[in-house]
């Protein structure tokens, strides 16, 4: 983000790839979105903070389509990669296995992109072997290249590098440079306040609303 808060002008250029207007969410009595508007364009690189429980999840949830919003409108403009907070692996299937699944999901021809990232990632050597016996950080690189391998150009990442030591971290995010250059849309959410510098708008969610900028201390 810009000094001052400033949105650079590249957060507002592009085409619409995501709209939300007035979504609402509840669980039972307990309302968590009320009233989230936001727009995500073409080539951008959107943050959204908040903190533990103000319902980031669920307004990622409700983007990728996985909850139906109460109230409002969620326009998206084309296919979604998802990565959860929580990783979409089976314990029994071996990393090869699981891109498979996916290609097969996503109608892709061949898997070459999936392999392209495991070797950014550097586990292009790992994949005969099983989900349930890679490290904590090694899953989440493999939930992450699974939510990426069909080039999206909505990308929508829930907190996408737990676990990942400091050298992944940092490649996590020139990926997330280098796919929004060339033109999909990035959302991510955040804990971390050394990760703002990298978003072109930070949004934060506060009392079930979306606001620009972070909040004051
Ligand atoms: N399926 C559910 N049923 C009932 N309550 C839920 C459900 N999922 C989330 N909540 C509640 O909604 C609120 C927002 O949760 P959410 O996971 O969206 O927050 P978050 O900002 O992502 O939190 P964190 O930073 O801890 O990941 C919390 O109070 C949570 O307990």
């Amino acid at each position: 983000m810009a000094p001052g808060g400033e949105v650079p002008v590249r957060a507002s250029e592009g085409e619409p790839r995501l709209v939300l207007s007035g979504v609402a969410k509840s669980y039972g009595r307990r309302r968590v979105l009320n009233g989230v508007d936001l727009t995500v364009r073409a080539g951008s690189l959107v943050g959204v903070v908040g903190e533990n429980g103000a319902g980031k999840s669920t307004l990622l949830r409700v983007m990728v389509g996985e909850l139906t919003p109460d109230g409002g409108e969620v326009r998206r403009g084309g296919e979604v990669g998802y990565c959860p907070q929580e990783t979409v692996l089976n314990p029994l299937l071996t990393i090869a296995q699981h891109l498979e699944l996916f290609r097969v999901a996503y109608r892709l021809p061949d898997a070459a992109r999936a392999r392209e990232l495991l070797a950014e990632f550097g586990c292009a050597d790992r994949l005969d072997q099983r989900a349930g016996t890679l490290s904590g950080g090694t899953r989440q690189k493999l939930n992450l290249v699974l939510a990426l391998m069909h080039d999206p150009p909505l990308l929508v990442l829930d907190e996408p590098y737990q676990g990942f030591d400091w050298d992944t971290h940092q490649r996590f995010w020139r990926l997330a440079r280098a796919l929004r250059d060339r033109g999909q849309s990035v959302v991510v959410v955040s804990h971390l306040v050394h990760d703002l510098g990298h978003f072109d708008a930070v949004h934060h969610l506060r009392d079930g609303v979306l606001r620009e900028g972070v909040p004051a201390a």
